[in-house]
């Protein structure tokens, strides 16, 4: 379990995270949601150190984060998987080799040892036989399975994923959505996704936090996120063609 209390983060004058709180339980897919500019991947970074927050604590099961030294975060950092926007693979290494690379830097395991953890994220992600193509070779879909392939590698208990769906076709991010709702109950990981995909919402929003002009507007469950009163909420749910013609089929 992650929970994030009154988290502040500015860049100038620009407040852009003012006062966040939220728990994020093990096992079930939660969601930050917001428009473009809302502060979603400013909250994931300051909850990875990517940022440091001006107030406010970051705890992985009980472990204040933000106030800790270098070393005691590299711990923490070792039971976190991150899947980045555009997969972010190493375009001169293999599937095999960027999945590898985790295994390299933060374990002392022996080559038969890693290749065996390789193969079994790779079938995982139904890429078995996929090791030796470079990301060049693959579709965007692909990537994003190696990308989750690489992410689960070290056996983390806190998943990142920012943005799983771009640049996928609607079909190819509901199997990413699913493998991604998948791998959280399988390994009881604690698993934030950063998403302005409404699809995802309503596909795998087990916890949704609704963020909007650096606030934090609601939370609650993909059953609940069609039925509010709050405007700024509806306006982003109800923001597409589709959505607008399905409301009230909820
Ligand atoms: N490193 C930075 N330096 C200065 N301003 C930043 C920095 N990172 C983000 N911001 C500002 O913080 C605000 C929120 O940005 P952020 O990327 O967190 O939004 P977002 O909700 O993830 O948006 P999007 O959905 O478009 O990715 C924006 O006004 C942005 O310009």
């Amino acid at each position: 379990m992650i929970e994030i209390k009154d988290i502040h983060k500015s860049f100038g004058s620009n407040k852009v995270l003012q006062g966040i709180s939220g728990k994020f339980e093990a096992g079930v897919t939660n969601l930050i949601i917001g428009g473009s500019g809302s502060g979603k991947t400013t909250l994931l970074k300051c909850m990875i150190g990517l940022h440091h927050p001006e107030q406010g604590s970051v705890e992985y099961d009980g472990r204040e984060f933000t106030s800790m030294n270098f070393e005691e975060k590299i711990e923490i950092r070792k039971e976190i998987g991150m899947l980045f926007q555009g997969s972010a693979l190493f375009d001169s290494m293999t599937v095999e080799e960027n999945i590898m690379f985790p295994l390299n830097m933060f374990t002392d395991q022996d080559r038969k040892e890693k290749l065996e953890r390789v193969n079994f994220c790779l079938e995982r992600v139904n890429l078995e036989g996929k090791n030796k193509l470079f990301p060049a070779e693959l579709s965007g879909g692909m990537k994003k399975r190696v990308g989750i392939a690489r992410a689960i590698a070290m056996n983390p208990k806190y998943l990142f994923v920012d943005e799983p769906n771009s640049g996928l076709d609607p079909k190819t991010s509901i199997v990413i959505d699913e493998l991604i709702k998948e791998l959280t109950e399988e390994y009881n990981t604690t698993t934030i996704v950063v998403t302005h995909d409404m699809n995802s919402v309503m596909g795998i929003g087990d916890y949704i936090l609704f963020l909007h002009e650096g606030k934090k507007f609601w939370e609650g469950s993909n059953k609940e996120i069609a039925h509010t009163d709050i405007q700024e909420l509806n306006d982003f749910v109800f923001a597409s063609r589709f959505m607008k013609a399905a409301k009230g089929k909820f």
